[in-house]
């Protein structure tokens, strides 16, 4: 639960304390961030051990130590959080104030719809956007990316924007960057579908980046699995997060996990019981929709395997 009222905020004053000033958190570290400042510089901070879970994205109010490192004192109110379970299966956030997610999938390694779904729900149930994105183009002849059409026009009439492209020929990567700019994204999905290959055809100065960054936290060898915020060329950020790229659902309570089916929240309120979990029940209208064609029978299957647990 939220609390009613916020502890109230402890100043920083005294000598010696500097004026607090804002930044964005490039990346985390576990015990350290990286805080871009408001003239670009990078400053590894540490945040205040009552500020729990500052994540890539957070907007951050921090005071310089006087040692040329940064302390995190604030987090201004975020939005668009993704949360991951921890290894308890509690939700984690993962990065914030994110606008997108973009699901990637490729014909290679093969296409697992449940984890589509499953994704497009975690996107869902944190109140953040979603688009999916077919990578490998290349691979496609007219035939097969008609089939992938047909495969994901379901998503498209939810209203998820579906896009194709290859790293390989660098087909799509300029309309994928069209439709980044001036938001913060992130990519998710399945090893092996090209993430790591589209954020270096994003960015195509990364090791450069990277370099950067190291160099200003000091912390080289984590730089390359952390979290990390990347400015984009034509604005907008991209959130690279190599080790948080598979995730499950933190729920499996049926009317949260609906909630992450815009498709099946749509028919819900036209189930008899306000409470139907459509698992069988009688008078189920998602059932019913997806028995006369109006829901797609895939779509409740994926639904009813995450509630299974
Ligand atoms: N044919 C084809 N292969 C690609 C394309 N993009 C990436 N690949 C290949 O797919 C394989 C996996 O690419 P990665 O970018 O490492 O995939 P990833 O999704 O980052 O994988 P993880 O790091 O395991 O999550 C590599 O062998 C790439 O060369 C593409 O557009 N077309
Ligand atoms: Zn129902």
């Amino acid at each position: 639960m939220r609390r009613a009222h916020p502890p109230p905020r402890r100043r920083q004053a005294g000598p010696g304390a500097g004026e607090e000033r804002g930044g964005l958190v490039l990346a985390n570290y576990g015990r350290f961030l990286a805080v871009e400042g408001g003239d670009g510089t990078v400053v590894r901070c540490v945040a205040r051990a009552r500020l729990r879970d500052v994540v890539c994205g957070d907007r951050v109010g921090w005071v310089p130590d006087g040692s040329g490192q940064g302390v995190v004192v604030s987090v201004a109110p975020r939005h668009g959080v993704l949360l991951r379970p921890d290894r308890r299966g509690r939700p984690r956030p993962v990065a914030a104030n994110l606008d997108r997610v973009v699901v990637v999938v490729a014909p290679q390694p093969p296409f697992d719809r449940h984890l589509l779904d499953r994704y497009l729900a975690a996107a869902e149930l944190c109140g953040i956007g979603a688009a999916v994105l077919v990578n490998k183009a290349d691979l496609l002849d007219e035939a097969a990316r008609a089939d992938w059409r047909a495969r994901l026009a379901p998503y498209a009439d939810m209203g998820y924007a579906v896009a194709f492209a290859s790293t390989c020929t660098a087909s799509g990567i300029d309309a994928l960057a069209a439709l980044l700019a001036g938001r913060t994204s992130i990519l998710v999905g399945q090893s092996g579908v090209g993430k790591s290959s589209l954020v270096k055809a994003l960015l195509p100065d990364l090791p450069i980046r990277i370099g950067r960054l190291s160099e200003a936290t000091g912390l080289g060898r984590h730089t390359t699995t952390a979290t990390t915020l990347y400015h984009l060329p034509r604005g907008g950020d991209l959130i690279d997060s190599p080790g948080v790229r598979a995730f499950a659902l933190w729920t499996t309570e049926p009317r949260e996990v609906a909630r992450g089916f815009v498709d099946i929240a749509r028919l819900a309120p036209a189930c008899r019981f306000a409470d139907c979990r459509h698992l069988g029940e009688p008078g189920c209208a998602v059932e019913a929709a997806a028995a006369r064609g109006a829901l797609d029978p895939e779509r409740l299957a994926s639904y009813r395997r995450i509630v299974a647990g």
